[in-house]
Formats: C-alpha cells, sequence, structure tokens
C-alpha cells in the first residue's frame, strides 16, 4: 500500500488543490485582499478559545489508543498552533516549501513540504534534496523541536507502559496540508530507517486547523479500521508496537477550525498536519 499516501481520486480535488499554486510554495495563509468580507468571531467562541488557549501547558488529557499509541487531546495551545502555521506559512512559500506531490499520473490529495530530509513520493526514500526541482527542505526550526520534546515528556510514565516510547530527536517532519475536501489513504510510515523502525522510535504527529477523520488499523483488519476525531492542537503519538500500524484520513470537517486562529493567522479553510520523525 506504500507509498499508497493516495487513494483513487475523482478529479474533483484536483481543481481545489491546485489553488494557490504560484511561482514559490503553496501559501496556506493567502493575504486578505482589499474588498472582502472578513467575517469575525463572535466574541463569545472567542473569549472560550483565549481561555482555552491560555491554560499553561495546554490539556492533561491522555488517552491510550494502543500499545505504544497514545493521543494528547488538546494538548497545543492556541498560541503555538499559531506560531506552528505562521513558521508553515514563512517556510512553504520559500524554496523547498509547499507543493502538489504525486506518484506516476496520481497527484495526492494534500498539499506537501518536508523538513530536514525529503521524502519522495515516487520511490518512498528520503534524501537531501528533492529530486524535481533541487531544493534542500528547510531545517526543522527549534521551536517545534520543543515542543515534540515537551510533548513526549508530557506521557505519564505509567500511561504507555508496558510499552515505554523512546523519545526522539526527530531529523524529519513531513508538513501536510489538506484543504477541506484533502484526504491521505491508509498506508504505513515505514521508509524510516530499519534501526528506528526496530526500536519502535514514535511518530509524533500535531494537528492543527479544521478537524479530520483519522483511521488506524493493525495489520488484521484493514476493512474496518478504528476511527479518531482529530481536533486542532491534538497531539497523536505511535510508536512502540504501533509504530508500524496502517493509518490515513479519510475526510476533513469544513469550518471545524478555532476561529480565533482563523482571524489571527487567515490560514486557509482545511488542516495542517506535521508528523515528526527520526530517521
Ligand atoms: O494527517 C495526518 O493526520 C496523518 C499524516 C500521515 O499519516 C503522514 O504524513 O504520513
Ligand atoms: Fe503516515
Amino acid at each position: 500500500m506504500e507509498p499508497g499516501r493516495s487513494p483513487p481520486g475523482n478529479g474533483k480535488e484536483k481543481q481545489n488543490e491546485s489553488e494557490g499554486e504560484g511561482e514559490g510554495g503553496f501559501d496556506i495563509c493567502p493575504r486578505k485582499q482589499g474588498g472582502g468580507v472578513v467575517l469575525k468571531p463572535s466574541l463569545l467562541a472567542k473569549n472560550r478559545e483565549v481561555r482555552r488557549g491560555s491554560k499553561s501547558g495546554g490539556s492533561k488529557t491522555v488517552v491510550l489508543l494502543g500499545p505504544g499509541m497514545v493521543l494528547l487531546k488538546g494538548y497545543l495551545q492556541l498560541s503555538d498552533q499559531q506560531k506552528i502555521v505562521e513558521k508553515c506559512r514563512e517556510l512553504g512559500v520559500g524554496s523547498g516549501g509547499f507543493y502538489h506531490p504525486g506518484y506516476g499520473q496520481s497527484k495526492m490529495h494534500l498539499k506537501m513540504m518536508c523538513l530536514g530530509k525529503n521524502w519522495d513520493p515516487e520511490t518512498g526514500q528520503y534524501g537531501d534534496h528533492r529530486p524535481f526541482d533541487g531544493a534542500k527542505p528547510p531545517q526543522i526550526p527549534p521551536e517545534f523541536h520543543h515542543l515534540v520534546s515537551n510533548a513526549l515528556a508530557a506521557l505519564p510514565p505509567d500511561t504507555p507502559n508496558p510499552f515505554p516510547l523512546p523519545s526522539i530527536a526527530p531529523d524529519i517532519c513531513i508538513v501536510n496540508f489538506y484543504s477541506q475536501t484533502g484526504r491521505l489513504g491508509l498506508h504505513q510510515d515505514k521508509d524510516e530507517s530499519e534501526d528506528s523502525l526496530r526500536q519502535g522510535f514514535p511518530v509524533v504527529s500535531f494537528s492543527i486547523g479544521d478537524s479530520a477523520d483519522f483511521l488506524y488499523s493493525d495489520h488484521r483488519d484493514l476493512d474496518q479500521p478504528h476511527k479518531l476525531l482529530l481536533n486542532s492542537g491534538d497531539v497523536l503519538i505511535f510508536g512502540g508496537p504501533s509504530r508500524l500500524i496502517f493509518h490515513g484520513v479519510s475526510v476533513v470537517h469544513p469550518n471545524t477550525a478555532p476561529a480565533l486562529l482563523l482571524q489571527n493567522t487567515n490560514l486557509r479553510p482545511g488542516r495542517l498536519n506535521l508528523t515528526f520523525r527520526h530517521y
């Protein structure tokens, strides 16, 4: 199924997904054009989000989904989500930024940018440059490293046991932007080094913007995967015995992103996802 990150398309998404492609990388936060009407979130919604976002350290809700698979519900504070969006926007419009990936004749239903190392959907291999334009992927920003190590340190010591997860210093981050019709077929993240996979170094995944249905399954039940709603600010970690789960994104739920995040960043309708990995 790998690089099968793209299920067969119906052509509809392609129109939507070629939007915003210009000379530079795809802009996830296009600047407001004069004349447009910008709807402001209600005061109530704003206050609710400010209260949520100002909690120090984000949410403490930890959901154990399986051996080595943990969800930190609402972990990322709104201010951190905003910084992540702004940084991804800045890197995304530059060299090595967001592009519309594909393999063979098929396009994936998302925009992608790699940080640290390039992942090539054609070959499923990592490299130092993108084969199609020679660009070197931007470095993973130091603030992203901090967020990942803090998230891993937030796991209560007894939660992932008896499968404790090793901490990682990620050298790869794949950033996906899904439009509201974006999706990603069931696949395994298995192109990292044999050593990394054997040691069960976790994948750490940040969700920002619109909510989405995340499907996952072990090898035994690909026809009936589990479904998990990922909201803006959620951090999903899968490592140890769950490192090679099949997973994908079946649907993005339109207009579910925090209003304040949209207002402060002008993030396009859709969902941003960052997966940190150790090669
Ligand atoms: O968007 C997501 O939640 C998952 C992304 C993913 O599986 C990947 O980039 O390999
Ligand atoms: Fe994946």
